[in-house]
């Protein structure tokens, strides 16, 4: 199987807000969406779901053109997805006969589901007390009223929204911003699930802001920048691209006069902990001398590859709030 996108292009009036996007999954794993606020991201991904019209490109899967009818994918939005005053198991079982699940599977699956991501009391409220209990409840125990999205927090909707996506075990699964709004326990958990995804063999799109999770997962990436791409390509390669540039020091005394004489430069310091910028392992060499010739005790020195998150930022010049 494998994924062309290709020249994807929305204008909004006589503003281009995709332009020419294309990259390409020929094999299994995580493609990254990267961008600033506003560059494009949900437009390219609603437009190649077709739940947005293009001005122009395609998106071929498997060499044929992407019908979200025929094809299996599976879609997590940005923004709330779900109808929010209908019962949430009759929205789960109805996203699911949309992709062909029989309702017996489909109950199966949701009930998985809803053990894995932890939103079971929102599904199966609890039956009314038996004889036994109802006695010490006062026989007035009553079955409780299924739950809809508006009665659920955030994080509890993103869980039935992801759990929507699911449903149809996807081959293709499009996560926009998966993890925005979760609180560290949930954002492990749905972390857990994406890796199974990869495990299974899965083809995923995730575009997000959070570029330290984005690099535990993605082999190849496209940085958006005001519609346009402005870096492409695979991530270690990348990374190889910026050399080993970036310097962690920490010293238990201030290292700064040595990093000023060494030409190093300081991105950030707080304390004795410095990120630097060196021209390379020559200067980072010299530095370390200087500081083993003064006597200073270097706690960590570590010359390493940037971050995504700096190759971020160095590519759209800092600009966003990643
Ligand atoms: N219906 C619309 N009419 C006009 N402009 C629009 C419309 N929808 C989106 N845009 C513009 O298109 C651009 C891209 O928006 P999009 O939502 O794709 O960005 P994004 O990369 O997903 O941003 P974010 O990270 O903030 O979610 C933005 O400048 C936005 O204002």
């Amino acid at each position: 199987m494998s994924l062309t996108v290709k020249d994807l292009t929305k204008r909004y009036g006589d503003r281009t807000v995709v332009d020419r996007l294309s990259f390409g999954m020929p094999g299994p794993g995580v493609y990254a969406l990267l961008g600033t606020n506003g560059a494009g991201k949900t437009t390219s991904i609603r437009m190649m779901l077709n739940m947005l019209s293009r001005d122009g490109g395609e998106v071929l899967w498997n060499g044929e053109p992407l019908d979200i009818s025929r094809c299996n994918v599976g879609y997590l939005a940005e923004e709330r997805g779900l109808y929010p005053k209908y019962a949430l198991m009759d929205q789960l079982l109805y996203f699911a006969s949309l992709r062909d699940v029989p309702r017996a599977e489909a109950k199966r699956r949701i009930r998985y589901w809803a053990q894995r991501l932890e939103v079971e009391e929102y599904l199966y409220p609890s039956a009314p007390a038996q004889t036994g209990r109802r006695g010490l409840l006062g026989g007035s125990a009553q079955r409780e009223k299924p739950k809809r999205p508006d009665q659920l927090s955030k994080g509890n909707q993103q869980k039935i929204q992801l759990m929507a996506a699911l449903l149809s075990d996807p081959e293709l699964l499009i996560l926009d911003e998966p993890l925005s709004g979760l609180d560290p326990i949930n954002t492990d958990l749905f972390k857990g699930i994406i890796r199974e995804e990869i495990e299974a063999g899965k083809y995923l799109i995730m575009s997000s802001h959070q570029m330290a999770t984005v690099e535990e997962f993605c082999t190849d990436l496209t940085i958006l920048d005001r519609s346009r791409t402005v870096l492409q390509g695979h991530l270690n390669d990348i990374k190889k691209g910026y050399g080993r540039v970036h310097l962690q020091l920490k010293t238990e005394e201030d290292a700064g006069p040595y990093i000023a004489e060494s030409g190093a430069q300081i991105v950030t310091r707080k304390e004795f902990e410095y990120q630097l910028k060196v021209t390379g392992q020559e200067q980072a060499n010299d530095l370390l001398a200087r500081l083993t010739r003064a006597g200073v005790t270097v706690v960590l020195f570590n010359l390493r590859e940037p971050s995504l998150h700096e190759i971020f930022v160095e590519t759209v010049g800092g600009e966003s709030d990643a």
